[in-house]
């Protein structure tokens, strides 16, 4: 985020942020099972309790964190209004704040979307918000510039983890599958910002592929979720970054939810796996 006084691209703060704290990004991800097995009130007060405990369990032992937009959306204005009071907590922890809300339209509303999560003084404004490539990846050309403006970034829908994608996101044009589309035309942006440390522009890949992209011309991080609850595990990790492993995000949300409400238990849950999914080591 800038301050005024020195503008450092997302891709360098995530860069940093990995080497201190490691790869692995959790998730906030209140559902309401999860709401109801804390013995919280399905409402905004009990989001806002569960987001508070969750952020003392880990928001300083991550370099990201990543709020569901669903399970605050499902609230109305009044879950829009604990989520923005989380993702300003997540900057309070030290931790970069990833809004998963998948956002994609037209460019001319893509504008509006850009203003609300990548804008400075937005009240939603977010380190990098997920981005869908469904109306092709030139429609979020407004993500792109209005993130490099501000110096956050954005992470695009590749190759994702639900056992649905296939059909569409791997099937074959004359330039490869439709994820490989998505990676190359997402690299190519990166290049074109070319700075020396990693891009602002990432994508999704999730843990649980078989056939994924490859990652090795992105030049940016890589958002992989589907570890956990979804089956991946940390030889996917591994065998789908290839090169980008060092710059790949794991992300796991119900698995550490899960061992909640006792912040004890989530901060033990965490601090395992932040070890497990830890690939290069501070400067
Ligand atoms: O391809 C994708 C893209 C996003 N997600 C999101 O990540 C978390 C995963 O939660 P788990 O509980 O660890 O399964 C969730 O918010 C998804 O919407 C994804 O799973 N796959």
């Amino acid at each position: 985020m800038t301050d005024g006084t020195s503008r450092v691209s997302f891709g360098a703060r995530l860069h940093g942020a990995v080497r201190a704290r490691g790869n692995l990004c959790v998730g906030i991800d209140p559902h309401p099972a999860l709401l109801e097995a804390w013995g919280l009130g399905v409402d905004a007060a009990g989001l806002r309790e569960f987001s508070r405990r969750s952020l003392e369990a880990f928001g300083d032992l991550v370099p990201a964190i990543k709020p569901q937009v669903a399970f605050f959306e499902e609230h109305g204005s009044a879950g829009f209004a604990v989520l923005e009071e989380v993702l300003a907590s997540i900057v309070e922890a030290g931790a970069l704040s990833i809004a998963d809300a998948k956002r994609g339209d037209i460019g001319s509303t893509m504008a509006g979307y850009s203003r609300a999560w990548l804008a400075e003084g937005s009240p939603l404004a977010c380190d990098a918000l997920t981005v869908s490539p469904y109306l092709g990846v030139g429609s979020l050309e407004a993500a792109f510039d209005t993130a490099s403006a501000n110096d956050r970034g954005v992470f695009v829908l590749a190759r994702t983890s639900n056992p649905e994608a296939g059909g569409l996101q791997g099937a074959t044009g004359p330039s490869g599958t439709v994820a490989q589309m998505v990676v190359d035309e997402v690299g190519r942006r990166n290049a074109a910002s070319e700075t020396g440390t990693p891009g602002s522009f990432g994508v999704v890949v999730g843990a649980t592929v078989a056939d994924p992209p490859r990652l090795d011309a992105l030049s940016g991080p890589v958002l992989m979720p589907g570890v956990g609850e979804q089956g991946g595990t940390s030889e996917d990790v591994r065998r789908i970054a290839g090169p980008a492993l060092p710059h790949t995000l794991v992300n796991v949300s119900r698995h550490v939810l899960r061992s909640g409400p006792d912040v004890g238990a989530m901060r033990a849950v965490v601090r395992e796996l932040a070890e497990t999914y830890r690939f290069a080591g501070p400067d």
